[in-house]
């Protein structure tokens, strides 16, 4: 995250770190939110195959051991069918990691709640994103996670041609874009936290790109992949497997 802050610790209990195995040791590569006891949601494009992978719940400084935080390994990764790795600009960026074992719910992990189907963001709704991404274009990793307020785009402004004009669906939602705060490599897969109008915290979104020109470019939104775009494949998913 981008000019963000220091997130209070496991103000966020959904987020996750997704990892994989280099050599011996394990790499932060994804966030990603727990949406049932034995179900992660996360980014289709975190995934690359022939890669192990693990998830680190409760989890709030990746540099230290934390009481109360779980790895788990993943039993299996679900992406999308229609994602394409070549075309993020197509969207359906969303994959599910089933556990091979379910998490302990506690004070430091819980579950995140998807949005009703179709539900959307009025434009500058407040959100947040949160992630263990880079703190600036090409800069380095934090070991805490981070948190920063970036209000929602609406479709309307976000696909304007001097915003992402084509390259945004509306599958997807976009957040940001005043060229200060952003998504960045590494938040990838994370939540976008959005408090509905009953002060419940619901993940609106999965962090899906950011300009290549760098992440906190202005009028260059992160984009996320829209939750309630996918209710039902959600429940598809966790119902078949
Ligand atoms: C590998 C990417 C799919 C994911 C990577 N995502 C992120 O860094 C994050 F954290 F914002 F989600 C990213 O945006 N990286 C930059 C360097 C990128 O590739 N951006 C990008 C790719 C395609 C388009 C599009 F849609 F226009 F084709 C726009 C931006």
């Amino acid at each position: 995250v981008v000019n963000g802050e220091e997130a209070r610790p496991h103000s966020w209990p959904w987020q996750i770190s997704l990892q994989y195995q280099s050599g011996s040791s394990w790499r932060h590569t994804c966030g990603g939110s727990i949406i049932a006891e034995n179900w992660v949601m996360t980014a289709a494009h975190c995934i690359s195959s022939g890669r192990n992978y693990r998830v680190h719940v409760g989890k709030h400084d990746l540099s230290t051991y934390e009481d109360g935080s779980m790895t788990i390994s993943a039993q299996k990764i679900i992406e999308h069918e229609k994602w394409n790795s070549i075309f993020v600009a197509l969207g359906n960026d969303i994959a599910l990691i089933k556990l091979s074992q379910p998490v302990t719910l506690s004070d430091t992990v819980h579950l995140g709640c998807i949005p009703p189907a179709g539900s959307g963001l009025p434009n500058n709704y407040p959100c947040y994103i949160t992630g263990w991404g880079r703190l600036s274009t090409g800069g380095s990793l934090p070991d805490r996670l981070q948190q920063a307020l970036m209000p929602a785009v609406d479709y309307a402004t976000c696909s304007r041609s001097d915003w992402w004009g084509s390259s945004v669906k509306e599958s997807m939602v976009c957040a940001g874009g005043d060229g200060v705060v952003a998504g960045c490599n590494g938040d990838s897969g994370g939540p976008l936290n959005c408090k509905n109008t009953d002060g419940i915290w619901e993940v609106h979104g999965i962090a899906s790109f950011v300009s290549g020109l760098g992440c906190n470019t202005v009028r260059k939104p992160t984009v996320f992949t829209r939750v309630s775009s996918f209710n039902d494949w959600i429940d598809k998913v966790m119902m078949n497997n």
